[in-house]
């Protein structure tokens, strides 16, 4: 029999780099490498090169005829007109630009204006308030940028050059999408926008390729497709569809879908980017979620496994406790200087269970409001995909399914970004118009909606300290 061709996705994501190589014919997975990436919001780029190559290591790519990056969305990456970093990333999940979107949103005319321009109300998350805050604080910084490019193009383009110099940038649209300069609709970018913030009309800009376009072949001699943005590329890893909402507790907490239609949410609650197939993906992000489970943990004095085992322990609605869990501030809810609270202690409920099990249900009815909002603004609910790395734990995945309140799937543990930019890179290879289909992805867990008095409480009583905490912010 002949050897299976095969194809290479990379996860270029906050805390790691993951890379999953598989048969372009049936996706099945072949062999796999990650590495971590350093801990921070800002970040030199150079780090993802070195951990690509270490989870790339002792011939992982061998064979290997296409590869496609996928990465964490909306890092401003700035380089010089040498192609040098200008100074480290500026990550999604940091947020000194606060201030700056607030800004931008005011001199557009309202939070309305920018959801008809590009489907996005800027957070602090956000490129583009990233470079209002770069012209404010680091003028001489901005001065010397040339050129402005996500993390996924970064990689993407050194994929390209090797070791000699980058010849061209290039993005996708899903990606693109999230920079709040580029318009999902019209797939172009908004230049004006991009001026409002640098006041600068003469920034170059990757080129938006089309979700199967590649972007060339690497010296090795592999094509290298255009990438995406890494909840796009989750999309195209679980081959969503329509129906299908997912919900990824990685560092940040998403719930999206892949939908035919523009969304323009005026609340900023959900972003309308666009997809890695050509389509949408109305999206809605937390900053807290996986890493609530660890800070949680080490207040107690315990592992994730003891957090896991602590909140089994307990019942549901943690005897009266309540966590808003917004340890690093917050984007959806727009709080980016709030911290976190746990409410309703008394000398009785207060045990380590009950803390354990507050700080699961906290992080995930933070999460669980996306999929009401992704509703909201038009898209079909029918059942929800859980992912990320949070769900390898018990406690996390048997409390969702009571929470989310509509039947919740746990695919069976696995990369779903690398994945999805493996697909995309067989896509690209096989210069087909549509997507290859592959395996459909293994289901480990499937639960109804559980209708539990206890459980609508406990969503009252969390919306009622979340209403509060908002009064006290205005
Ligand atoms: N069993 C578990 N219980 C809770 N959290 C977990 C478990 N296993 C991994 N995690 C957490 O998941 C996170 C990594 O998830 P991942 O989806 O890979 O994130 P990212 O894509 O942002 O790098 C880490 O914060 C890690 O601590
Ligand atoms: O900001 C967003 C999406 O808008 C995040 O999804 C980041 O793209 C990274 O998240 P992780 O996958 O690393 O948790």
């Amino acid at each position: 029999m002949n050897a299976p061709t095969l194809v290479a996705g990379i996860d270029s994501s906050t805390q790691a780099c993951k890379v999953m190589v598989c048969d372009a014919r049936t996706g099945e997975v072949v062999r796999t490498g990650r590495a971590a990436h350093p801990d921070g919001t800002e970040v030199h780029p150079d780090h993802w090169w070195t951990a690509l190559q270490e989870a790339t290591s002792g011939g992982l790519l061998e064979g290997v005829s296409a590869i496609s990056v996928a990465g964490q969305q909306h890092g401003m990456v700035c380089l010089d007109e040498d192609q040098r970093v200008v100074r480290p990333a500026l990550l999604w999940n940091d947020t000194r630009s606060a201030p700056d979107a607030l800004d931008l949103i005011d001199e557009l005319g309202g939070a309305q204006a920018w959801a008809e321009a590009i489907g996005v109300v800027p957070v602090a998350a956000i490129t583009v308030t990233k470079l209002r805050w770069l012209a404010r604080n680091e003028p001489d910084h901005l001065a010397r940028t040339r050129t402005v490019v996500l993390p996924h193009d970064w990689l993407t383009s050194r994929l390209l050059a090797g070791d000699g110099p980058v010849q061209r940038w290039v993005t996708d649209r899903s990606d693109a999408s999230g920079t709040g300069y580029f318009s999902a609709t019209t797939d172009t970018y908004r230049d004006d926008l991009l001026r409002l913030a640098t006041g600068r009309g003469d920034l170059e800009l990757p080129e938006v390729l089309g979700p199967a376009t590649a972007a060339g072949r690497s010296p090795a001699g592999r094509m290298v497709g255009p990438g995406a943005g890494d909840n796009a590329a989750a999309a195209l890893g679980l081959g969503l569809r329509g129906g299908d909402v997912a919900v990824s507790l990685g560092t940040s907490g998403t719930a999206f879908a892949s939908h035919p239609r523009p969304t323009q949410d005026p609340t900023g609650e959900v972003a309308g980017f666009a997809d890695a197939a050509g389509g949408h993906l109305p999206l809605m992000c937390t900053l807290n979620a996986a890493r609530v489970l660890g800070a949680g943990a080490a207040a107690l004095g315990t592992d994730l496994a003891g957090l896991e085992r602590l909140a089994l322990e307990a019942e549901p609605g943690a005897g009266g406790l309540t966590l808003l869990p917004y340890l690093d501030g917050e984007r959806t809810p727009n709080l980016p200087t709030a911290t976190g609270t746990l409410s309703g202690m008394t000398r009785n409920n207060l045990t380590p269970a009950n803390v354990a099990r507050a700080f699961v249900e906290g992080m995930l009815l933070n999460v669980a409001a996306g999929v009401d909002a992704l509703r909201r603004e038009g898209v079909d609910v029918e059942r929800v995909l859980l992912i990320g790395g949070a769900t390898g734990s018990a406690a996390v995945r048997e409390i969702a399914a009571t929470f989310i309140g509509v039947p919740l799937v746990v695919p069976a543990p696995g990369e779903y970004v690398a994945r999805g930019a493996a697909r995309q890179a067989a896509w690209v290879l096989s210069g087909e118009d549509t997507c290859p289909e592959w395996a459909a992805v293994e289901l480990v867990v499937g639960a109804e909606p559980v209708v539990d008095p206890l459980v609508e409480e406990v969503k009252g009583r969390y919306a009622e300290l979340l209403a509060t905490m908002h009064g006290v912010r205005q």
